[in-house]
């Protein structure tokens, strides 16, 4: 398809996917499930992600009571509007303005650099007749820095940008289809009025004499918007992880090269040792994801009811959490998707495979909902934050409370033995543990050796991430085992999955080898045991390992991968595929008669001569 007829396609498939969700009906949680099979970038997926979610978080009784009738039942399609052309990352960079104006009771809106134009929301370039744009507030000559508006961008009759607003699509993005089904959009303002009670008004208000009021509930509940899509991204980490390992197992299970011997059948690649230290734990990952991904949610879903209570105690953990595994799983989803491509050979490589179309629409993930490093160094501070509070009798909860024993955490030797001593959940986890601590507290050292704290944090930024990151994997495997010490129905099923939490942590040690050396949380001896017993771990999931990635329940239709497919049909189908590119339509291509016959003609009579 070109760009307009996959934009046109896509608006199809999302309105009729919505009138199956009333026509049925369905409930939130089937709602969701059906965009997700409809497997293409959407105005619904910001509309319901985004723009309803801000409106709750942000706005007022009475707003929430106008706004929100109209698009739950999509009488207005809204998007979110935060970054703009200059800034995404740096939400307080942001440049749009929103003064008020007391003589008319109204905010202007105004886009008063190139740089200040919306740039990227999806949904906004073509679809969105509403949004929540995001600008600086100014009362009286005074900034008050950012807050949301609900602004309506286009003419509800004939969808034309009403005056005062310049709008459209920022142009083709990575891959052939992927994101292109979406209308990222930018957006100007020039002077444009919106009524007072415009401004999203739960967190601060601005009064008819123009008097800002912030209330006491604190400022970063602005974001929380992200914080519910960060959440749910990590979910969906899960998912594509799990749809690109399900193809390169089946397809690893069907491809046989060399080990031939006297005529006999080849070895299938999924034998080779090699295969499986690059597959399987990308096999666990998709696991580990999901289990933590549950966790996340019922984190969020705790803090969303503590904050309705006026709790805000948990808040700050919950935006670690979501930042954090968001970075965390996206980044080894979107590295996971290209070396499952690898693991198909030139197959993978190939548009049927599925893969090229995964990786190019997931990519994104790891800069959507915030860049993976940026936030990775949210993480930081939190974690810089807690290392200094400790000794202070103020001890560490949730996900850091594992800082709370720092004294034995900082000079614990593991006692790992022998092989099999890696299969016991407490060292593992006193492992991760210690290295995570090690790490963070080695940086917040260096740190105090600078006078400046923001000079020191510049500085070290690099190995803040890292400390970070092995926060970040502290949690995914401890959630992993937790979720192995609840019920699991089947003992064969919770061997499988045991099997994976160790995989997945092994693997990490592996990987991560310098930081648990130079931390000594390890010493060599102990890394190559956990070497010796992954391969011993790897030999125990190869039979299963097509039955854990069916256990995924994609239908064939969903995978779009001819390498993937259930019944292992490859080769026919691939030939069948390739007979349907456009290519084959005529046996003497296009162009022939122009380009190649010349050519050839051309060296036939130098040849004679
Ligand atoms: C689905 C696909 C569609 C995609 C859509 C999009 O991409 S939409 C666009 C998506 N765009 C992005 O994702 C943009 C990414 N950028 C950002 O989110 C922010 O600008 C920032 C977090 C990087 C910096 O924030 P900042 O400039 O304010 O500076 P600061 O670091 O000094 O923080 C101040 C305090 O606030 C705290 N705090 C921060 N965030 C949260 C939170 N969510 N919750 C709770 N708390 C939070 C922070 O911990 C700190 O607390 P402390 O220490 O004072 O107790
Ligand atoms: C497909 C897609 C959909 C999107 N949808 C929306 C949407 O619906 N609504 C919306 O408002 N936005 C949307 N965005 C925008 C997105 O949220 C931003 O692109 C994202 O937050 C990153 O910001 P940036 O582009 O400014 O990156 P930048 O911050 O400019 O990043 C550039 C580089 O600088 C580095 N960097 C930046 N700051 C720091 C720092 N403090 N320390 C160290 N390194 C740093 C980053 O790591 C990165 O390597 C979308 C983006 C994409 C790609």
């Amino acid at each position: 398809m070109t760009r307009k007829e996959l934009f046109k396609n896509t608006l199809r498939k999302s309105v009729h996917a919505w009138k199956l969700i009333n026509e049925l009906p369905l409930s939130d949680d089937e709602s969701l499930m059906l965009r997700h099979f409809m497997d293409q970038p959407g105005f619904l997926d910001l509309h319901w992600r985004m723009f309803v979610p801000a409106i709750k978080g942000q706005g007022t009784e009475e707003q929430k009571q106008k706004w929100l009738p109209l698009a739950n039942k999509m009488q207005i399609i809204g998007c979110y509007a935060q970054t703009e052309l200059g800034h995404g990352s740096n939400v307080q960079g942001l440049e749009t303005t929103a003064t008020f104006d007391p003589q008319t009771d109204q905010f202007i809106l105004h886009s008063p650099t190139q740089t200040s134009s919306k740039w990227w929301p999806g949904g906004l370039g073509k679809v969105s007749t509403h949004a929540v744009i995001y600008a600086r507030l100014i009362t009286d000559g005074k900034d008050h820095g950012v807050h949301g508006f609900i602004v309506q961008l286009r003419n509800m009759d004939d969808h034309s940008p009403l005056p005062g607003i310049t709008i459209g699509d920022i142009g083709v993005k990575f891959g052939n289809g992927a994101y292109n089904s979406m209308d990222n959009g930018f957006l100007m303002f020039d002077k444009f009025c919106i009524p007072r009670d415009q401004m999203l008004m739960r967190l601060s208000k601005v009064t008819r004499e123009g008097k800002y009021v912030p209330s006491d509930v604190p400022r970063q509940l602005m974001y929380g918007t992200m914080v519910s899509v960060r959440q749910t991204i990590v979910s969906n980490a899960s998912i594509a992880m799990a749809r690109a390992v399900c193809i390169a197992t089946r397809y690893s299970a069907v491809r046989r090269q060399f080990g031939s011997q006297n005529g006999g059948i080849e070895t299938q690649v999924i034998d080779y040792k090699t295969q499986q230290n690059r597959l399987f734990p990308l096999l666990a990952s998709a696991y580990a994801f999901r289990f933590v991904g549950e966790w996340l949610k019922w984190l969020y879903t705790d803090v969303t009811q503590r904050l309705e209570a006026s709790d805000f105690a948990t808040l700050p953990e919950a935006h670690a959490c979501t930042a954090g595994l968001k970075s965390m799983t996206t980044s080894a989803t979107s590295d996971g998707i290209e070396e499952c491509r690898k693991l198909c050979g030139g197959h993978g490589y190939l548009w049927c495979s599925g893969l090229p179309e995964l990786f190019a629409v997931y990519v994104p993930a790891c800069t959507y909902e915030g860049d993976n490093v940026v936030l990775q160094l949210q993480v930081a501070r939190f974690l810089m934050k807690t290392v200094s509070q400790l000794g202070s009798g103020k001890a560490p909860a949730g996900t850091t409370a594992y800082m709370g024993r720092a004294k034995h955490l900082l000079q614990c030797r593991s006692s790992i033995r022998k092989a099999e001593d890696w299969l016991n959940p407490a060292m593992v986890l006193e492992t991760f543990e210690a290295r995570a601590l090690r790490m963070a507290v080695s940086c917040a050292n260096n740190l105090s050796k600078f006078e400046n704290q923001e000079q020191g944090f510049s500085e070290l930024l690099a190995d803040l991430v890292e400390a970070a990151i092995a926060h970040c994997q502290l949690i995914v495997v401890s959630k992993f085992i937790v979720k192995l010490e609840g019920e699991i129905k089947g003992k064969g099923v919770k061997n499988q999955l045991k099997n994976l939490c160790y995989i997945y942590a092994l693997h990490l040690i592996h990987k991560h080898l310098g930081d648990f050396l130079s931390t000594n949380s390890i010493t060599s001896e102990q890394a190559s045991l956990a070497n010796h017993q992954l391969r011993s771990l790897y030999t125990q999931v190869r039979p299963n390992a097509v039955a854990l990635v069916d256990a995924f329940d994609y239908t064939d239709h969903y995978l779009g991968s001819v390498l993937g497919r259930y019944d292992g049909n490859v080769y026919p189908k691939l030939f069948e595929e390739a007979l349907k590119d456009p290519l084959n339509d005529t046996v003497v291509p296009d162009g022939y008669h122009e380009y190649i016959r010349p050519l050839i003609k051309q060296h036939l009579r130098s040849a004679r001569l």
